[in-house]
């Protein structure tokens, strides 16, 4: 049957609508953004206290750093440090500010005096320059200017740096927003497009047509991989032989990056340009990375600052210094560094200033040899890899490529995806359906945002998107299983570990690879002792029977915070986990090798303020954050033990899915049966399953005390 077409202009409209108030509900819950520059001492002190900013600075150094920018050096103010290191050095205080963050430097004194050019018009407050951290260390913080998200520089970086020698200064971080202004951008390019100028895979997309016939690949393929298993192999094929769209659907710990490693490798033998992008910095560097180890040659685009070190030497903003197309832009980067150290040594005002307009010219020839440069890098490369927002920069504009991969689809945003989609001919996604979606801050996102100007049967279909609502699941529901291939062969977890998710989910096709069905915690490569824990897979301490009450802190706000998971907690329970995770170190398994993973943050400081002293290198987390992780050992804590047997949290399977996926050895679940079993018919089910097949135990509340 052929799919329910979609209006292309509304969808982008109402997606615009939905990006919108997702952004409002972060920057309000971030409160970064609209922070002025003239604030109390005293405010600059909190926002230091809570991560935000960082106090007390000088500028100590200056140089030209990677793509010809200003790097700044701050130290603390020698007349106020309040702490040294061995060599006497003031060392800068406690701060949350990391590499990559986006920050404004601010002269304390601004706003108070307000004189100058600077002063805006509306009385706002005089703001400091903006740039990346890129460096990070307990006695300096380095900053690079300019360029903040491939954006046009308004003023001379040299002069507004200038500005800031012997200024008493401080730094704070702002929310960046580069990712939202591209999805935004790429949104209202969408609804403004024509019929005439929507792609092949954009009327796929959007259930104007249905895609193409795939090309029926006959000729063998030569796999550069000999380990690939069939599932892999079928999935590669496929991949090659489709003409439009081709999803990759890699249940947990199936090889998905490692299928995407050799689909990329075989779409160069074939002269194909591709761009590949992720999510996050780290699911794209993780393919740098891998696709290097294989000698393939790739272009990396992004903040420097913000790459994996392993991977730096790929990126666009290196390679520009390092490639031979390089040497024309060296020789006045050299001219730049030397006129730049001799503005310190230059007293006279007169003579400062003609070194300046030297650097603005210097500058302005730099960035014109740099982007001749970077196009030709950037053409020549076949394989060129980017976040998704990253995708949206000046480098790649008008880059046409044959094919877009994009892993980690399913836990990207719809319109994150489409900024590097728009001009795609080819689409291949990689990604699980069943685990969790982008995390999503606005909530009553549904039909009310339907745009008002729509006709009554387009509200009905636009009625079901949410941002929620990813493109990889949308692809799927509109064109049906024909779509995607699925990696059925697992690398991760025991056969008993695997076997709930893959029956209640994956259609019972999981398999576990030989090299892991039997593995247990007591095999380990060191000396762990035979215990009933570790010769064990599956473990499940059912507190029903009401001695492991859940508790809500705050009886006025349950409501509320039920719904974001966050006041649950659940002590008794917490002292189950406790003592398992004790007897698994007595064994000698390693606190390092176990995670204790839980839905609910009040629970997860619980069980921080027992275990995190005893034991610092077990991982402690929410759910939601060990995505895409694994450990040898995992211990979940469900929390929910109640008369009105609520859930709440736990009714997400995709949740509960994530959860039970990342042990390899040993999965213990610690949880109330009786609550859980009547939440839903996949927690019933789970419950039984546990009940056949776990090892079950049953806790002594008196015991634990
Ligand atoms: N064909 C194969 N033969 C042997 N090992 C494999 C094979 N495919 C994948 N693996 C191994 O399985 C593990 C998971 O692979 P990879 O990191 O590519 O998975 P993924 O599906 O991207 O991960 P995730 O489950 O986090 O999404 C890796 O250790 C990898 O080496």
């Amino acid at each position: 049957m052929a799919p329910t077409p979609i209006s292309i202009p509304s969808f982008a409209e109402t997606q615009l609508q939905l990006l919108l108030h997702e952004h409002e509900a972060e920057v309000s819950s971030s409160s970064l953004a609209t922070t002025a520059a003239s604030v109390s001492p005293a405010t600059r002190r909190t926002l230091q206290a809570t991560g935000n900013a960082l106090t007390g600075l000088i500028l100590s150094q200056c140089r030209t750093g990677l793509g010809g920018r200003v790097v700044g050096e701050f130290a603390p103010d020698p007349a106020i440090a309040s702490s040294e290191s061995s060599d006497g050095q003031p060392r800068l205080g406690t701060h949350g500010i990391r590499v990559g963050d986006v920050v404004r430097v601010n002269d304390v004194s601004a706003g108070a005096k307000k004189v100058g050019k600077d002063k805006p018009k509306d009385g706002a407050d005089v703001k400091g320059p903006e740039g990346v951290v890129t460096r990070v260390s307990d006695k300096a913080i380095w900053i690079a200017f300019g360029q903040r998200g491939g954006g046009a520089r308004s003023k001379e970086d040299d002069e507004v740096i200038e500005e800031l020698w012997s200024k008493k200064l401080w730094v704070i971080k702002l929310a960046n927003d580069v990712t939202y202004r591209r999805m935004r951008q790429t949104m209202e390019k969408m609804g403004k497009m024509t019929e005439g100028d929507h792609s092949q895979f954009m009327r796929v997309a959007f259930g104007h047509t249905t895609p193409l016939q795939p090309d029926e690949i006959t000729e063998p393929i030569e796999f550069l991989d000999p380990t690939l298993n069939d599932s892999q192999k079928d999935a590669i094929r496929f991949a090659l032989g489709s003409k439009d769209i081709a999803l990759i659907h890699g249940p947990p710990g199936t090889g998905k990056t490692h299928t995407l490693i050799e689909l990329i490798m075989q779409f160069v033998q074939r002269n194909k340009r591709i761009l590949v992008c992720g999510p996050s910095n780290v699911s794209v560097d993780n393919i740098v990375e891998r696709l290097a180890l294989k000698k393939v040659p790739v272009v990396r685009i992004g903040h420097p600052a913000r790459l994996l070190p392993s991977v730096l030497e790929h990126s666009l903003e290196v390679l520009t210094q390092t490639s031979d197309a390089a040497s024309i832009v060296k020789d006045v980067r050299k001219e730049m560094d030397e006129k730049q150290a001799s503005i310190r040594k230059t007293k006279s005002g007169r003579e400062r200033r003609v070194i300046y307009d030297d650097l603005k010219h210097l500058r302005k020839e730099f960035r014109e040899r740099e982007s001749k440069c970077v196009d030709n890098l950037v053409r020549e490369s076949s394989v060129v890899l980017a976040t998704l927002h990253g995708a949206g920069g000046h480098q790649l504009k008008n880059q046409k490529f044959d094919v877009v991969i994009i892993d980690e689809a399913s836990q990207a945003l719809e319109a994150q995806c489409w900024i590097s989609l728009m001009s795609a001919e080819k689409v291949v996604l990689a990604g699980d359906h069943l685990q969790l979606p982008p995390t999503v801050k606005s909530t009553n996102q549904k039909s009310k945002d339907a745009p008002k100007k729509d006709a009554p049967e387009d509200k009905e279909i636009l009625k079901g998107f949410s941002l929620e609502r990813t493109l990889f699941d949308r692809l799927l529901a509109l064109h049906g299983t024909g779509i995607k291939r699925m990696l059925t062969t697992q690398y991760r977890m025991h056969d008993k570990i695997m076997r709930f998710p893959s029956d209640e989910l994956y259609e019972s096709k999981l398999m576990a690879a030989d090299s892991v069905k039997a593995r247990l915690l007591v095999d380990l490569p060191y000396e762990v002792r035979g215990t009933d824990d570790t010769q064990e897979p599956l473990v499940f301490w059912d507190t029903q029977g009401g001695d492991f009450p859940e508790k809500t802190e705050d009886a006025e706000i349950s409501k509320k915070e039920t719904l974001l998971g966050e006041s649950k907690s659940n002590e008794m329970e917490a002292l189950v986990v406790a003592r398992h995770v004790d007897n698994l170190v007595d064994a000698g398994v390693r606190p390092e090798d176990i995670a204790v993973i839980t839905p609910y943050n009040g629970q997860r400081a619980l069980l921080s303020q027992m275990l995190r002293e005893k034991y610092p290198g077990l991982e402690l987390g929410s759910v939601d954050g060990f995505q895409g992780r694994e450990k040898e050992a995992v211990v979940v804590s469900l929390v929910r033990s109640n008369e009105e047997h609520e859930v709440g949290f736990l009714g997400e399977k995709r949740r509960l899915n994530v959860a039970m996926t990342r042990p390899k050895r040993h999965l213990c679940i610690c949880g109330d049966s009786d609550t859980i079993s009547r939440g839903s018919s996949f927690l019933k089910h789970w419950m039984d399953y546990l009940e056949e097949n776990a090892d079950l135990r049953y806790p002594d509340a008196g015991d634990l005390l």
